[in-house]
């Protein structure tokens, strides 16, 4: 057997359409334009792809972008004080800082500055606890996406063994969270679990967080399970490089009924779901009915 391919791309830009949609109505009918601030702190190259494309999206499905680049050593107060000017416009209705920041800065205390409504990573403590306790708030970008794509392929995900394998608080504990919400019976392992491979097969939804180039190979994998790849990690091959993820691909292919591919899988969901995520802050920030199908 082989998987269905699950066309992350093709389904990011369904939903950069749906939010391109909303974003004429706010114009047309509210005179209103959603805006997104993202930070970044240094010159990580990574970050720096990462960035400029998301800036290019949001221009193209019709939002305000601003930009702001702080040289590495920018002092905390400094980031602090950009923060707190950010939470005050009326003009942005979302923030994003980029992570990893320097070392010297406590990223904890920065993500917390921000005002939870315009938090569209979903990292403010607040949006954590809310999204815990299954009440609204900003879900983070990636297990959204997740979701999202989760959704569309079964319908409903009730009572199915999900596991995800990672316990970040960016991707692994909001992800569990997303799919206790979707009535799944949810583990989540982690690098120190015991015999990892073992709880890997018993998951009908496996979700592979850990950062770990090819960690999960196809023996791992339940016959007919759905794989959600999320690793996006860049490793030699021959004298260039390319991105693989968590998930080996190949073999683990030829055993899911679903798997979402790296690149082209995840990582444009992420973005989709980042500018989904700025035009539900716009819409609660002015007391508007939220769009349908770009919240969890
Ligand atoms: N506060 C914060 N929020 C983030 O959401 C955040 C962050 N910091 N720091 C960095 C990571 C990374 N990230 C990616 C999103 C999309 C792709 C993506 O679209 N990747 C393409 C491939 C891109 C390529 O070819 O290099 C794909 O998977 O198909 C990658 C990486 C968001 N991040």
């Amino acid at each position: 057997m082989t998987a269905h391919i699950i066309d992350g791309k093709a389904f990011a830009a369904q939903v950069r359409a749906r939010v391109a949609d909303q974003v004429a109505m706010l114009k047309d009918q509210h005179d209103l334009t959603p805006g997104l601030a993202v930070v970044l702190v240094g010159e990580d190259p990574a970050s720096q792809v990462y960035v400029r494309s998301k800036g290019k999206l949001t221009v193209e499905v019709g939002m305000a972008s601003f930009e702001h680049r702080l040289d590495a050593g920018t002092p905390q107060s400094d980031l602090l004080a950009l923060i707190a000017r950010l939470n005050a416009d009326p003009e942005i209705h979302g923030i994003l800082v980029q992570l990893p920041l320097p070392s010297h800065i406590d990223s904890d205390l920065v993500i917390n500055a921000i005002d939870p409504a315009k938090d569209v990573d979903g990292f403010h403590i607040s949006n954590v606890g809310l999204l815990g306790t299954g009440q609204k708030s900003m879900v983070p970008c990636t297990p959204l996406g997740c979701l999202m794509m989760l959704r569309a392929h079964h319908g409903s995900l009730s009572g199915m063994n999900a596991v995800v394998v990672g316990r970040s608080n960016i991707v692994g504990k909001p992800m569990a969270q997303l799919l206790l919400g979707d009535s799944c019976t949810v583990t989540i392992a982690h690098s120190r679990s015991k015999d990892l491979p073992a709880i890997c097969r018993g998951a009908d939804i496996l979700v592979a967080a850990v950062g770990r180039p090819e960690m999960i190979p196809g023996d791992w994998v339940k016959p007919g399970a759905t794989v959600i790849d999320v690793g996006i990690n860049r490793v030699a091959h021959g004298d260039k490089t390319k991105l693989v993820g968590d998930v080996h691909f190949e073999s683990a292919a030829q055993v899911a009924g679903a798997i979402t591919p790296v690149p082209g899988g995840v990582g444009p969901m992420t973005i989709a779901c980042l500018l989904a995520n700025t035009v539900t802050a716009a819409c609660r920030a002015h007391g508007l009915p939220e769009p349908e199908g770009l919240t969890a």
